[in-house]
Parts: C-alpha cells; sequence; structure tokens
C-alpha cells in the first residue's frame, strides 16, 4: 500500500475511533431539541453531547437561552406552564421526555447549583443532611459521615467542621455556595449543573469554587452557564456558544477561544458584541 494510502487508512480509523469515544463518554446527548414560552421559540435545534467527566461551559449573551437549556437538562423549565418541547434530550441512554422516564431519578442523578447561594433556614449539618434524610437515611453515624465526606468534597470541611449546629445563613456568600454545592454532592448525584454558580461571588470566593469544580470533574460531569468568558477558558474542556437560542459553536475550549470556526463566536468572544 502506498504510503499516502496508509497515512489515509490510519486517519479514517483514528477517526472512527473518536467518534465511538465521543458517544461512548457522553453523558446526555441533545438532538433537534426546540423549546417556546408561549408563542416565542428560545431554543432552535440545539445538537450537543455533554462529555461525562468533563466541565462543559455555556456562553453567550443575555437572554441567549443559556439557563434555559441548562433547565432543560433537569427538567426543571417545565414548571414554566406555558413551555413547549420538542426533540430529544438523553441523559445516560434514556430520553428524559419520554411518558414512562421517571424525572425523580434524574433528581438524584442530576445536582443543580443555582446564581445565588440558597441554603435553606437551618444548621450546616442539616443544609447537607436533609437530602439524604428525604431518601430514607437515618442513622447518625451514616448521616455524620455523608455530612463530613460532601463538605470535604466541596472543599468547605475544614472552615466549618467546629460550627456544623450553627445557621448556613452565618456563612460568607462563597461558603455558602460551596455549602450548595456539598448540598448537591450529597446526593450522590452524577452531574452537576452550575447556574452562573460565581456571579454573586467576590473573586477571592470565585476563585475557590472554580478550583473546586475543577477537581470535581473526575468525579462528575459539570455544565456550567456562564457570562465570563475567562472563567469558562479557565475551567471548561468544551464550550458551547449559544446566540438567538441556537448554538452556534460547541468544540473544545481551547479550539474555541483560540481558533473559532465561526465569526459571530469570534465577534463574541473578542468584545464585538455582548
Ligand atoms: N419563564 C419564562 N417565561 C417566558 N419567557 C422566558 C422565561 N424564561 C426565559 N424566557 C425567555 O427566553 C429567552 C431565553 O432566556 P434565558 O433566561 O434562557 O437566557 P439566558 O441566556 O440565560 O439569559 P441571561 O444571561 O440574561 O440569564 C429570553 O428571551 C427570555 O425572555
Amino acid at each position: 500500500m502506498s504510503t499516502a494510502l496508509e497515512s489515509k487508512r490510519i486517519f479514517l480509523a483514528n477517526a472512527v475511533e473518536n467518534e465511538k469515544e465521543d458517544v461512548k463518554k457522553s453523558i446526555y446527548n441533545v438532538d433537534n431539541f426546540n423549546l417556546w414560552y408561549g408563542n416565542d421559540q428560545a431554543l432552535y435545534d440545539v445538537k450537543l453531547a455533554i462529555p461525562e467527566n468533563r466541565v462543559t461551559a455555556i456562553i453567550g449573551p443575555s437572554g441567549c437561552g443559556k439557563s434555559t437549556f441548562i433547565k432543560s437538562l433537569n427538567r426543571m423549565v417545565e414548571l414554566v406552564p406555558s413551555v413547549n418541547m420538542s426533540g430529544s434530550i438523553s441523559y445516560a441512554g434514556q430520553d428524559i421526555f419520554s411518558p414512562d422516564y421517571k424525572v425523580e431519578q434524574l433528581r438524584t442523578d442530576v445536582g443543580m447549583v443555582f446564581q445565588h447561594p440558597n441554603p435553606f433556614p437551618k444548621s450546616i449539618y442539616d443544609n447537607i443532611a436533609y437530602g439524604p434524610k428525604i431518601h430514607g437515611i437515618r442513622k447518625k453515624k451514616v448521616l455524620d459521615e455523608i455530612v463530613e465526606n460532601s463538605l470535604k468534597g466541596a472543599a468547605l470541611w475544614d472552615e466549618v467542621k467546629d460550627r456544623l449546629q450553627e445557621n448556613a445563613f452565618g456563612l460568607s456568600g462563597g461558603q455558602q455556595q460551596r455549602l450548595c454545592i456539598a448540598r448537591c454532592l450529597a446526593i450522590e448525584p452524577d452531574v452537576i449543573l452550575m447556574d452562573e454558580p460565581t456571579s454573586a461571588l467576590d473573586p477571592i470566593a470565585t476563585a475557590k469554587v472554580e478550583e473546586l469544580v475543577q477537581s470535581l470533574k473526575e468525579d462528575y460531569s459539570i455544565v456550567i452557564v456562564t457570562h465570563n468568558m475567562q472563567q469558562a477558558a479557565r475551567i471548561s474542556d468544551k464550550t458551547a456558544f449559544f446566540l438567538n437560542g441556537e448554538v452556534i459553536e460547541f468544540e473544545n475550549t481551547d479550539k474555541l477561544f483560540s481558533n473559532p470556526e465561526d465569526r459571530r463566536t469570534e465577534d463574541y468572544i473578542t468584545g464585538r458584541f455582548g
């Protein structure tokens, strides 16, 4: 076989292998997903494969559908009565909108952290133990372990271990956000959705959450909506750029920020609009 033919064969074989890897490692597959609030369409033909154990960032200007998209991944968007959807979102190989799909399971597998920290008006300990208790865990020793491991997982244990019975509202904003992440970890999710989790935090608290996100991806798949492009570039592996409800580009983060394919992505990341 000629050298050129041989290289082409190897190239094609690698491409097939890479494609298989991509399919195998996607935790979510979103296909031709459309969403309307009443008559207003907010998402258009969204197609994305969200990789497992990676950080996927969703960026784009205000109103482009980032929050709508992330809330579709755990079906929270259905809480808005006027919502209609078409297309499919499969999670771990199952269509989450199929009539026999159990949304309760999705809520256990997929945790969510919001823009503003929202601890319960309870002690630090009870904030974490709440979810496991709802899932029927009663033994104090087991709950103690979950609380400790979750707080360690969220890099908060050392700061709060001597004040677990104090009210969570006494924590700083950044600590409260890490508490919310710990609360998420306590129900042992596979995926953590984060909707602008650092936008209400100062730079030091933001840096801690970013560091935490990086360490969590070893065990969790993370999808993070962010307005902050530097943040997306720092912490994510893949980035999706949304504009007017469409995915304009979905790429490895390095590539999207250094060599975007689409002119609109380039205009956005270089600050020409947004
Ligand atoms: N509950 C709702 N009812 C009606 N329309 C809504 C609702 N929530 C969002 N929308 C509309 O859907 C579109 C997308 O909004 P969405 O909040 O998803 O955008 P976003 O990119 O997250 O914006 P931002 O960055 O400002 O948070 C907007 O036009 C918005 O007005």
